[in-house]
């Protein structure tokens, strides 16, 4: 069983201690209440509503719209019916620094985005406000056709669960990587312990990890602690669908790794998407992902679409073959790494 300052907390993220609640890298307080009853508090996770793994069946949708109903939600229309998130005209500042200034796209059931852009635009800034770690100034976040509002440790009826890999790995130092791993078991299933521990060495050989169970984060390279990080966030527990992310949002999960090391995480990226089918023809179990990067080859290599961060806003989307090809001045400069161009350093 893990240590007992992280076994009175809950998330997907380690919670450092019930004395500090809040674990490394996680970019917003936990509250010492929300720790103390045992609730998901520095989550990127929300609990479902109606979760289930067979993707969007028509009865997913019937049972959707009924919860809906009985939320007073207009119904959405048609083509939107597999929009799972969806960003409209967001706006956010930190200070006098104005950061997003009206940011709309949606995310799709079975989607593989990148989000782009030049440094300090915004891009983790919009994953932690559709993960509800942050609130917009103005505009709204809609998870599957509802508004949310608040934060997610607010709101726990955000109808999508969520996971957030942070750049940072963000793991509990003064856990193991097999408590890291399967802390979100160790606190939210029945599972026995045996069973866990079983489930965590599986989960870290398919990210490349062998025999790292005992060891402490501060004992791995960068890259490990990335591929750690990435377990954490796909172990799941097969008797209980309820505790599965079913959106993931990396945050530059490829930056300081060497180039084989990137290929090896850009690779597992996929492999856990509903759309890859793994070695026995079983889907992954991410519905759609979302990737912040600036690496071209994870762009190419584990996204199919791609969302264009500049000045606040989105400025263009394409698919990934298209982003080379593009007549945008900016989306040029961009990719080609020049200094000469509309983005000004
Ligand atoms: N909590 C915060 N308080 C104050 N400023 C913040 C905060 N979070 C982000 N910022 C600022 O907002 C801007 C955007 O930050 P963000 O990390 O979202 O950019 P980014 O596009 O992900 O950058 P990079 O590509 O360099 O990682 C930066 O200027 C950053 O300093």
């Amino acid at each position: 069983m893990i240590s007992a300052a992280a076994s009175s907390a809950s998330a997907i993220l380690p919670i450092a201690s019930s004395r500090n609640p809040t674990p490394p890298g996680c970019p917003w307080p936990i509250k010492q209440g929300a720790v103390a009853r045992g609730k998901v508090a520095c989550a990127c996770v929300a609990p479902p509503v109606n979760f289930r793994n067979d993707g969007f069946s028509s009865s997913r949708y019937d049972d959707r719209s009924s919860a809906a109903e009985g939320l007073g939600v207009a119904p959405m229309p048609e083509d939107d019916l597999d929009v799972l998130i969806e960003c409209r005209d967001v706006y956010k500042s930190f200070g006098e620094k104005h950061i997003l200034k009206g940011v709309s796209f949606k995310i799709r059931h079975g989607e593989a985005v990148g989000i782009i852009g030049p440094s300090g635009t915004g891009k983790s800034t919009i994953l932690k406000i559709i993960a509800g770690l942050l609130a917009p100034d103005k505009g709204e976040v809609y998870i599957r056709g509802r508004k949310r509002a608040g934060l997610v440790g607010d709101n726990d009826m955000s109808g999508l669960r969520i996971g957030l890999v942070f750049q940072s790995a963000a793991l509990f130092d003064s856990l193991t990587v097999r408590e890291n791993v399967g802390f979100l078991l160790y606190e939210n299933s029945n599972m026995p312990e045996a069973k866990i521990s079983k489930l965590v060495t599986e989960t870290l050989a398919a990210v490349g990890l062998k025999g790292v169970e005992d060891r402490l984060p501060s004992e791995l390279s960068g890259g490990m602690k990335k591929r750690v990080a990435l377990a954490r966030s796909i172990i799941c527990d097969d008797t209980n669908d309820s505790i599965e992310p079913e959106v993931l949002l990396y945050d530059e999960p490829t930056a300081g790794l060497d180039p084989i090391a990137s290929t090896v995480v850009e690779d597992l990226i996929r492999s856990v998407h509903l759309k890859i089918n793994d070695a026995v023809g079983k889907p992954g179990k991410i519905a759609s992902y979302v990737v912040v990067t600036h690496q071209h080859s994870t762009i190419r290599r584990a996204v199919d679409r791609l969302l264009f961060l500049y000045d606040g806003k989105v400025v263009w989307e394409g698919m990934t073959h298209e982003f080379t090809m593009s007549e945008n001045p900016i989306v040029r400069q961009f990719a080609s790494g020049s200094l000469d161009g509309p983005i000004q350093y």
